[in-house]
């Protein structure tokens, strides 16, 4: 009892230590996917600001565009003799006033405006050579400066002899807040034609206009976005500092960081919910083998050429004092994983000896199979519980056989030396639900074994079409060779057992015969199939 104490209060030490590993792993991992998730809503927030921005800009270029068409397509019957005529100016005027970011409608002869809807500013500017000549004839002349717009930069836009005139900065004017940098450029000649706040000459440099890119410029600690017009000959930039994303980034965090907490203290509470589980059941387990709350049920093994009862394999059962039965498969898995499947073992080493020590002595040929795990192969009491166990009930070693599961099998050495020591003195050995675990071939030719039991998943598949069933008889086939005697598990069907009896399998236990049964129906049961002897 000691021992057990010692044992769960290190279990629990270990438990404690494992669970703030992972509280704070959990946490960490989950700030930092936060983190990186932020990041990206962030960047991405930010492009889409960028791009709105840009498309702004692209939309009032081709409204000008336009605008300028319309002019051209006006004026284009008018003869070069009556162009500056009044009705024509007054035409001008009209375009001039409707139209959105013109600065005056102009007719140009030999790269001069010769008269124009604002004729006191613009008419007998000289142009000089245009910047651009796009390939249906409009031509651009940049930097034009005339007196009233000291300030500004024009652009003048001509085709056959109608132009118009602009100031390109109005086309980024009032678009983006203020730490946006916004530019327009010529997409070949990488010239900048207009621009606010920060535009560095290396982006316009890198661009090729065939489609919009985003990129972050980590030496100047900013978000770029560039997208090109219509006709791919000019471009607009707009950028931003990532220090604004980085206060978003900060918003952002501000939610998800506590989110990302509250995620990981549940994973870490559902965690140690989940061991204190595992914990109860031990102890649950624990408390039920001082309340001698476990028995045995026996299911016996059938001769299937006879139809008689050779033997039983022992199934442990538990029912609880508020009379609740619990499966086997539920609580054998939790005595595995904490350890005390090993008691387990040991009581059902003192309930086989107190239920089978009549039938054992009655039938010689009679034998009792006992399932054990791998820890009690490694534990070193299974053989003093076997000694012990044909002492007090007088057994002979044949009428033992000790039932492991291939994961038994896991741990080489231990196990071939557990297996040959059974062996010597007389116990049987055998295979349990074969086919279901690893790599189970090696084990049949590595170890010394006397019976091979086939599991009920492959008993199921015969007589139907399923893959399986040749499985099944794959195994057969492979213990006949191995000289190995079989006993199929599960049985429930006639078909099933006349297969089984026609490919030479000898035993067989399933509830076609019988369910396991209490230690008092399995003595009647016998009685009535007694051919042991
Ligand atoms: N549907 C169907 N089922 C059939 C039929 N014939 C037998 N069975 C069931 O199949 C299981 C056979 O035992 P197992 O493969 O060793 O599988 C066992 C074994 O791995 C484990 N177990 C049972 N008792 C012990 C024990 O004393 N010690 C250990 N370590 N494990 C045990 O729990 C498992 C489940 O045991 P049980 O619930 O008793 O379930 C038993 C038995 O009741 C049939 O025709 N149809």
């Amino acid at each position: 009892m000691n021992n057990l104490l010692n044992m769960s209060w290190r279990n629990n030490r270990m438990l404690t230590g494992v669970t703030i590993l992972l509280i704070i792993v959990t946490a960490f991992v989950s700030i930092f996917l936060s983190l990186m998730i932020a990041q990206n809503q962030a960047i991405s927030k930010e492009t889409k600001r960028l791009r709105e921005i840009t498309s702004g800009v692209l939309m009032r270029m081709s409204s000008t565009r336009d605008q300028f068409a319309n002019v051209v397509n006006h004026f284009s019957h008018v003869a070069e003799k009556d162009a500056c005529a009044p009705q024509h100016i007054q035409k001008m005027q009209e375009f001039n006033i409707s139209g959105f970011f013109l600065q005056a409608v102009a007719h140009v002869k030999d790269d001069r405006i010769v008269c124009s809807s604002i004729s006191e500013v613009f008419d007998g500017v000289i142009l000089g050579t245009p910047f651009r000549t796009e390939p249906d004839g409009t031509r651009m002349w940049a930097n034009i400066k005339v007196s009233d717009w000291q300030n500004h930069h024009l652009v003048v836009m001509e085709k056959a002899g109608w132009a118009v005139v602009l100031v390109p900065s109005h086309a980024i004017e009032a678009l983006g807040s203020s730490e946006v940098s916004v530019g327009i450029f010529g997409i070949e000649s990488h010239r900048l034609y207009t621009s606010r706040g920060t535009i560095a000459s290396e982006w316009l440099n890198k661009y090729n206009g065939k489609q919009a890119l985003t990129f972050i410029d980590k030496e100047r600690h900013m978000l770029v976005y560039m997208a090109p017009n219509k006709l791919n000959l000019t471009g607009v930039v707009a950028a931003m500092p990532l220090q604004d994303i980085n206060d978003d980034l900060i918003s952002f965090i501000q939610i998800l960081i506590p989110l990302a907490m509250v995620v990981g203290i549940s994973l870490g509470g559902i965690f140690v919910y989940m061991q204190r589980t595992r914990y109860s059941t031990k102890s649950a387990i624990l408390r039920g083998l001082a309340n001698n709350e476990f028995y045995l049920e026996y299911q016996p093994i059938i001769n299937l050429q006879t139809h008689q009862c050779v033997g039983a394999e022992a199934l442990i059962r538990w029912k609880t004092p508020d009379n609740n039965f619990i499966s086997p498969d539920t609580f054998i898995p939790a005595a595995e994983a904490s350890d005390v499947i090993c008691q387990i073992t040991q009581r059902v080493f003192e309930l086989v000896a107190k239920d089978m020590h009549t039938a054992l002595n009655m039938h010689s040929n009679f034998h009792v199979g006992i399932n054990i795990s791998s820890h009690d192969i490694r534990s070193g009491k299974l053989l003093p519980m076997i000694e012990h166990l044909k002492k007090t009930t007088g057994a002979q070693g044949k009428q033992i056989v000790i039932e492991v599961t291939e994961r038994g099998f896991l741990d080489d050495d231990e196990a071939l030396n557990t297996i040959k020591n059974i062996r010597a003195c007389g116990v049987m050995v055998a295979i349990d639900d074969f086919g279901t675990g690893y790599s189970s071939l090696s084990y049949l030719t590595k170890f010394q074994l006397d019976y091979l039991k086939i599991d009920k998943t492959f008993v199921d598949s015969v007589g139907t079409d399923a893959v399986t069933s040749h499985v099944a008889f794959h195994i057969i086939e492979m213990a006949k060779t191995l000289q190995l005697d079989m006993v199929a598990e599960g049985v429930e069907t006639e078909q099933q057992a006349q297969i089984l009896r026609e490919r030479g399998v000898k035993y067989v236990q399933g509830w076609l015969f019988s369910k396991s049964l209490k230690r008092k129906d399995f003595y009647t049961y016998l009685e009535k199939h007694t051919g042991v002897n």
